[in-house]
């Protein structure tokens, strides 16, 4: 039975690992979180859901909270994620991303965990030959951020043919969007993504946005990306638990709905929500990214029954920009 079921979710205090929190609640699951505070906040766990505050790269720390907690599912969202800080400091991102998950991965077979989902990204296709992109696709990262990722999936792989351990990757595309109910929302100190960075704009806490580049082959000259609304994304963790709950096999999913949008359009939108013109100022291409990345998105769809609520970029947008007024305290 789910309401028995005590999910260990690393990095919960994060952007994407609260949404999870709230998401298992939901669906009738308990939670307790293991999060260092790096870059996460302890208001973003519910005040019922036990924290622990701790490495996951500690192994003592792990052993305790598995067994004090019964713990049988793993999700994992523990990690650093800001792709040019990978390349400025590469060895931080694989001792956060990989060393760290391993030490995780290994403390889950000691203890004998049976289930473990894992944040990975669309990073690890690097810049595609062939759009849109399905899982078969060749795995071709450009940063170390990519391969750090990369690797964990390796390690998951090879820990379930050895062990049987079961898993599922998540290749996450383009995450955005807040709880529509306004109880989670991203909170970066220094803020990387495009429609976060609008958002901040819209509520006048940056003065301008930089687009980077807009002579890319595609329809108005910017990146087109596939987003994915972040509560979506906590539902495909749940579709993913249930479907090892119920036996099914270890795999890799890409996530994200099919479609894109380009940088214009999102800003576009972005304005109309905010009822006012941002300030954008058109720079050079910013170093690696792909003119266009776009998920096959039927496997995920087909096996674990994922089925989205709010593909609509006027939903991820609205969500976004009203939990950034919360942020910045305005009232519309
Ligand atoms: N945000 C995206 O667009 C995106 C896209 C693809 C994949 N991902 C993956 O999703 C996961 C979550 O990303 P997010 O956007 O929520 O980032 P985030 O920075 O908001 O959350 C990461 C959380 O992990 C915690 N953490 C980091 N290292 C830790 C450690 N060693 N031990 C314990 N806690 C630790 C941080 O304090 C934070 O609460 C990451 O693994 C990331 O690689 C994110
Ligand atoms: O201030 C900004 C920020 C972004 N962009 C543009 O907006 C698009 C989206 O950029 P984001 O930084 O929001 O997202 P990325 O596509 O670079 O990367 C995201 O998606 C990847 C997978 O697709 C990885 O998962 C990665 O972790 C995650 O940050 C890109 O064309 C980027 O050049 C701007 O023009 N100005």
């Amino acid at each position: 039975m789910s309401g028995q079921t005590t999910v260990l979710v690393t990095g919960g205090a994060g952007y994407i690992g609260a949404h999870a929190v709230l998401a298992l609640g939901e669906a009738g699951y308990q939670a307790v979180v293991i999060d260092d505070l790096s870059t996460g906040r302890r208001e973003a766990v519910p005040a019922d859901v036990p924290f622990v505050h701790g490495n996951v790269g500690d192994p003592a720390c792990l052993a305790d909270v598995i067994s004090q907690h019964g713990i049988r599912t793993v999700m994992h969202f523990a990690g650093s994620i800001v792709v040019p800080e990978s390349v400025q400091a590469p060895l931080d991102y694989y001792r956060n991303n990989t060393l760290n998950s391993h030490t995780l991965i290994e403390a889950c077979v000691r203890a004998g965990v049976e289930r473990f989902i894992f944040s990975s990204t669309a990073a690890v296709y690097g810049i595609p030959d062939v759009l849109p992109i399905d899982e078969q696709s060749p795995t071709a990262p450009i940063n170390p951020y990519g391969r750090s990722k990369l690797m964990t999936e390796w390690m998951l792989r090879d820990a379930a043919a050895a062990y049987g351990l079961r898993f599922i990757a998540l290749r996450y595309f383009n995450v955005a969007g807040a709880d529509p109910k306004g109880r989670a929302g991203q909170c970066s100190k220094a803020a990387t993504h495009l429609i976060k960075i609008a958002c901040e704009a819209a509520v006048g806490r940056r003065e301008e946005i930089m687009l980077f580049g807009d002579d890319y082959p595609t329809r108005d000259g910017t990146c087109i990306r596939d987003y994915v609304h972040v509560s979506d994304l906590a539902d495909a963790h749940i579709a993913a638990l249930r479907h090892l709950e119920r036996g099914g096999e270890s795999n890799i999913f890409n996530c994200g709905y099919g479609h894109g949008y380009s940088v214009r359009e999102v800003l576009d939108t972005v304005e109309r929500f905010a009822g006012k013109p941002l300030s954008v100022k058109v720079v050079g291409r910013r170093a690696g990214d792909p003119p266009e990345l776009i998920a096959v998105q039927k496997r995920i769809v087909s096996e674990l029954g994922w089925s989205p609520r709010h593909d609509n970029l006027d939903t991820i947008v609205s969500s976004a920009l009203a939990w950034e007024r919360k942020l910045a305290g305005v009232t519309v």
